[in-house]
């Protein structure tokens, strides 16, 4: 079983990592061309991988009208080449060629179209008809806005009800932020061509995207390597990527003290469950010793839900909140500590008196709050040992304020932040990001809104303070670590909504999925 977890990533694993902007594109197929690939014969091998796939989700039936929407560039192009083949299998295809001037390879591809006697349009009207749209009309080169008589012609287009398959990214969507560049055209599906690229992994255009997928052109490594670096500086995190960090196998001699000790520091009168959820997801990681303190009152009722770990009753303010730890905690035994859920901001003594402490540290809900309070960056930049924040946005304008005029791109807001403060910063989302202070950056590329729930985000608390607090392999950086919490928390989501819908995964079912995603990577 360790051969498993320490097995070299073949080639689509380590595609499936790789996350890049449109220059960086640019720049690792000009290596391609400049090595003697004809420009042409790629397209035409691209094409012929996405003419193949739109043909094995849409079988040609007795009747297939296809409209492919032809833009100026090489995404053009490329919808050119699958017209053609499609014209060939059978299917009755039609184009919407809104520019007369294009590129010349596409120019050719159009004319051969022509020639062939495929119909050609300069208004979309007719295409209303179809039983399916190829979007050809931008890829990763549009850089203005869309204006004028093709936006109008898009928005109409969006209205109508046929499945949209787009080319590389769905056509006014910018390739790196995400954003729609005027209008945009709504996929239902996208087929990204070769490396993933930057749009994919921002929650802004997910809308437009629709279910997104790989299409492989054997880019080789070399070249990727050659732009990007290695490892790369911005990666997705992926099952082959997490299997690494999780704790999968245990030393044969550990005992419990070896499997990490975290301290739970959360809850509070109102927010007593918050405590509860942070446990349950802690208790999932395995961690091998668990304290969690609480206002004291709080005791018989987090005893009850988790007899397994040890509850440390605390003073309590006025209004019910941990007023201070007991002097009998001594925090240099923890391996980790993470602190926030179900606080209030009246917690404010206790979070101030964890800073100090020379193990990672997790900062979460009133947690990130207080921070705020007491002046995010400077506090953060006094801190010896790691610091690891995990804010939603609203959480994240409050610690933030001046990086937060970045969003929505989160990418790069996350990113500043980090580099500001120092710490490795968590921006949950639909399309979670971390970012380690300009080291590293990670992605993870699928969740479910399932997560959309008061109380998900105390379970991702409990669970990665309790990966934290493990001895992990030691190449592995803390960034990594925080990110692989995240994707197992994503994938417990998604799996608990397969089997329960969406509506089906509150958050006490959530903690009870964490250990299927391990079982069902074991099996
Ligand atoms: N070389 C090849 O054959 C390959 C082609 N690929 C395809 O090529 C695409 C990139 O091709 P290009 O660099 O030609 O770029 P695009 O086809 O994405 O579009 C750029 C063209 O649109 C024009 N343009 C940009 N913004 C505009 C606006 N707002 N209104 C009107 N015109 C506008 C530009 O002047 C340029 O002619 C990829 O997305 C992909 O589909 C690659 O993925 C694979 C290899
Ligand atoms: N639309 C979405 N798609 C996927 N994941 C989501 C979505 N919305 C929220 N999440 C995830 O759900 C969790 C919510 O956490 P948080 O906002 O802290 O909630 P709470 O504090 O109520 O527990 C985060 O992990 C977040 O990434
Ligand atoms: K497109």
């Amino acid at each position: 079983m360790n051969d498993k977890v320490n097995k070299p990533q073949n080639r689509r694993e380590q595609i499936d990592q790789i996350v890049v902007t449109a220059q960086q594109m640019r720049e690792i197929e000009g290596r391609i061309f400049k090595a003697g690939m004809p420009v042409a014969a790629l397209m035409e091998k691209v094409a012929l991988r996405i003419a193949a796939r739109i043909q094995s989700l849409y079988p040609l039936s007795n009747r297939m009208k296809v409209g492919v929407l032809v833009g100026p560039g090489h995404n053009g192009g490329d919808a050119l080449v699958v017209a053609r083949e499609l014209h060939f299998q059978g299917y009755e295809v039609l184009i919407y060629r809104p520019l007369s001037k294009i590129k010349e390879l596409t120019s050719y591809h159009s004319d051969y179209a022509a020639s062939l006697g495929i119909p050609f349009y300069d208004e979309i009207e007719p295409f209303q008809e179809c039983d399916l749209i190829i979007d050809g009309l931008f890829g990763f080169g549009l850089e203005r806005d869309i204006s004028g008589n093709i936006g109008n012609e898009i928005a109409l287009l969006n209205e109508w009800a046929q499945p949209i398959i787009s080319i590389d990214l769905p056509s006014g969507i910018h390739t790196d932020t995400g954003a729609v560049l005027g209008t945009a055209i709504r996929a239902t599906r996208t087929l990204c061509l070769g490396l993933w690229k930057l749009a994919f992994l921002q929650d802004r255009g997910l809308e437009y995207i629709g279910d997104a997928e790989l299409i492989d052109f054997d880019i080789p490594l070399t070249d990727i390597w050659a732009i990007l670096g290695k490892p790369v500086a911005i990666a997705r995190m992926t099952k082959a990527a997490a299997l690494n960090c999780l704790p999968l196998h245990r030393n044969l001699l550990t005992h419990k003290y070896k499997q990490g000790h975290l301290l739970l520091i959360c809850g509070s009168k109102r927010y007593s469950g918050a405590a509860i959820l942070s446990g349950l997801g802690a208790r999932a990681s395995g961690v091998g010793m668990l304290s969690i303190a609480i206002p004291e009152s709080l005791k018989p009722l987090l005893v009850n839900h988790l007899p397994d770990a040890l509850i440390i009753g605390c003073a309590e303010t006025p209004s019910g909140a941990i007023a201070d730890l007991p002097d009998t905690v001594d925090l240099s035994n923890y391996t980790a500590i993470a602190s926030g859920p179900g606080l209030t901001v009246d917690a404010k003594l206790v979070v101030q008196s964890v800073f100090g402490a020379e193990c990672p540290l997790i900062l979460d809900a009133d947690a990130l709050n207080i921070l705020a309070q007491l002046r995010t960056i400077p506090t953060l930049l006094r801190r010896r040992e790691a610091t690891v924040l995990t804010p939603h946005v609203g959480e994240f304008k409050r610690l933030f304020p001046d990086s937060a005029e970045l969003l929505p791109d989160r990418i790069s807001a996350v990113r500043k932040a980090s580099q500001l403060s120092k710490a490795i910063i968590l921006l949950k989302g639909a399309k979670t990001a971390i970012a380690d202070a300009g080291e590293s950056l990670w992605l993870i590329p699928e969740s479910t809104p399932a997560l959309a729930r008061g109380g998900s985000g105390d379970i991702l608390t409990g669970l990665m303070g309790g990966l934290i607090a493990q001895p992990i392999k030691q190449q592995e950086s803390l960034a990594k670590i925080v990110a692989t919490a995240a994707w197992w928390h994503a994938q417990a989501g998604i799996l608990a909504a397969k089997e329960r819908s969406e509506l089906g995964v509150d958050p006490l079912t959530l903690s009870q999925y964490l250990i299927r995603v391990l079982l069902a990577l074991l099996n």
